[in-house]
């Protein structure tokens, strides 16, 4: 065995020669990139202002003034700010012809009204300029623990200096994607500056909508009662209350996953064709249903944790033993009622299945598992086990409200109870979904999902 091993050299697939890269610029992305590419075999030549009292450079590394080390490479990486690049331009005569690899990026996002890479290109228009690199961190370079930034994105015109740089990104282990032409450069250099993007709706939207909840229940539990009945009932605000708004954005977050494919589903039916786009708010909310399903599942997750401790609480315990003792000294037992006991297993019943099948969705969601499963068993789980998570929530809420639902006893100021509100997002949903899935509305929807038109059918007689 180890015979074999002697007679491959591991260095089988490297050129006769080390090929040159020239870096610019010796501050820590350039240190950190030049570093790299010496582990993968090239030999790096840095350009700086100070070549002599440059110092930490990788060892094996040259380093010259600027219009030197440009000589002695084609390709040559910029690991300067934008602001700097006006010398370059008196370097034009050696940087024609050569591959320029932009991997800056800003501050903020749309901080100049041209992308770095295209500013680069008007500052030396006979230099091919190729974007790169921006998505990785000097940071990640060095440690290795990239993971989720492991894709570079490259752009640029010419597509052989494109190549060539697609080809480092590759030796130097990174996934390269290419982008296209130095058009998309201000989109890559905007994408390190977005914080989680598809998360941004969703969150701001459990926000207000929890804060709505809140004041929406501290009105009707502490105020109202404050108000006709001088009770001080502001210690629900800690447990009660929570435990309303958290179920409550739970369900109508998970309710929200499923509103926009319907309204997908009526807006294709009322077109009469899939081949029309769809309204931009539309594409962007579908864009979102990971993410806002997630958050609804935190939420359902808090509900249950705060569920958990009820028997616990003081107030609770309280209660209890006031009722018993009240029983007691009256010698009149509260007889046993097998409906409300009916109506009390099951919703609870209903309660953990429906959390049961929403961690389930959760755990297919995780990429190590969406990606051992198929399109179809995706689907599967994402598109019918979700309805009936949908399907168990808002039973499990209904039923809670069991008797007393709608019932005008419990209007406060005019105000309903707060699980009616929660209510009206996913019955709306189920009550759309069951009308789309009835036969004679499913297959006019099926067939257009299948590429019949309504009006070209119709055009295409005459
Ligand atoms: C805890 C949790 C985790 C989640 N994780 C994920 C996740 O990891 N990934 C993910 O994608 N979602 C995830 N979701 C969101 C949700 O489960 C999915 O978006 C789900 O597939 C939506 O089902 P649907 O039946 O409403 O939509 P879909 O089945 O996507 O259908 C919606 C609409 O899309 C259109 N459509 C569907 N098929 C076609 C077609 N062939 N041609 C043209 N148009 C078509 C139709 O207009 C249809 O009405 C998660 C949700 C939760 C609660
Ligand atoms: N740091 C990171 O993780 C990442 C950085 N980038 C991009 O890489 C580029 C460099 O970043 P970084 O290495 O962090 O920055 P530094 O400030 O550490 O380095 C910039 C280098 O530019 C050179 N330079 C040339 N002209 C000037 C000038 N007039 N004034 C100051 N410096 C000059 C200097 O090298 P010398 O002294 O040798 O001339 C200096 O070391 C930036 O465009 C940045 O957006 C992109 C992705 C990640
Ligand atoms: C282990 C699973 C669950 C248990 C044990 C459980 C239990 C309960 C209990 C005891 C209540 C009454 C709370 C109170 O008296 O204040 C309640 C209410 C509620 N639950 Fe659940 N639940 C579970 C899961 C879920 C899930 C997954 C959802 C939906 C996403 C949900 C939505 C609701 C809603 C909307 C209410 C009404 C809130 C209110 O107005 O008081 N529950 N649940
Ligand atoms: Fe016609």
């Amino acid at each position: 065995m180890e015979k074999t091993t002697d007679t491959f050299p591991l260095t089988m697939n490297y050129s006769e020669e080390q090929e040159t890269v020239c870096i610019f610029g010796t501050g820590d992305f350039g240190r950190s990139l030049g570093l790299k590419m010496l582990h993968c075999g090239y030999s790096v030549v840095f350009g700086s202002r100070n070549p002599q009292k440059s110092s930490l450079l990788p060892k094996g590394a040259e380093v010259l003034s600027y219009s030197e080390a440009a000589q002695k490479s084609d390709i040559i990486l910029l690991t300067i700010h934008r602001e700097h690049y006006d010398f370059l331009t008196e370097l034009t005569g050696v940087l024609n012809g050569k591959i320029l690899v932009d991997v800056s990026n800003n501050l903020k996002i749309n901080q100049y009204p041209e992308s770095n890479a295209e500013y680069l290109a008007q500052l030396l228009p006979g230099a091919h300029v190729v974007k790169a690199f921006n998505t990785i961190s000097a940071w990640a370079l060095q440690s290795g623990a990239l993971d989720a930034s492991r894709q570079v994105f490259v752009c640029g015109n010419n597509s052989k200096a494109k190549q060539k740089v697609m080809d480092i990104v590759r030796t130097l282990g990174l996934t390269p994607s290419d982008r296209g032409s130095l058009k998309a450069a201000s989109e890559i250099e905007n994408y390190p500056l977005q914080l989680f993007p598809m998360w941004k709706f969703p969150f701001y939207l459990s926000a207000v909508l929890c804060v709505f909840l809140f004041f929406y229940c501290v009105v009707r539990e502490v105020i109202y009662p404050y108000v006709y009945e001088n009770k001080d009932n502001t210690f629900r605000m800690a447990i009660s209350i929570p435990n309303r708004v958290f179920p409550i954005a739970a369900l109508t977050l998970l309710a929200l996953v499923y509103l926009p494919g319907v309204i997908a589903a009526i807006l294709q039916l009322y077109r009469g064709t899939k081949y029309r786009r769809f309204p931009d708010w539309l594409d962007h909310w579908m864009l979102c249903r990971k993410q806002l399903g997630l958050v609804a599942l935190g939420f359902a997750f808090l509900h249950v944790l705060y569920t958990l401790v009820i028997p616990i609480r003081y107030y609770v315990r309280w209660r209890l033993g006031n009722q018993t003792a009240t029983q007691a000294i009256s010698k009149k037992a509260n007889p046993f009622s097998t409906s409300s006991a009916w109506l009390g297993d099951s919703y609870m019943a209903l309660g953990i299945l429906g959390f049961f099948l929403f961690v389930l969705l959760g755990i297919t969601s995780l990429p190590s598992v969406s990606n051992a499963v198929n399109w179809r068993e995706f689907r599967f789980v994402q598109s019918k086990l979700g309805y009936l998570t949908l399907i168990f929530c808002t039973a499990h809420t209904l039923i809670y409200g069991g008797k007393k639902f709608l019932s005008p006893s419990v209007l406060r100021w005019y105000l309903p109870s707060a699980y009616i509100i929660a209510l009206i997002i996913p019955c709306t949903v189920l009550v759309l979904k069951f009308i789309l899935i009835l036969p004679c509305v499913n297959k006019t929807l099926t067939r257009i999902r299948q590429g019949w038109e309504r009006h070209s059918k119709v055009s295409n007689w005459h």
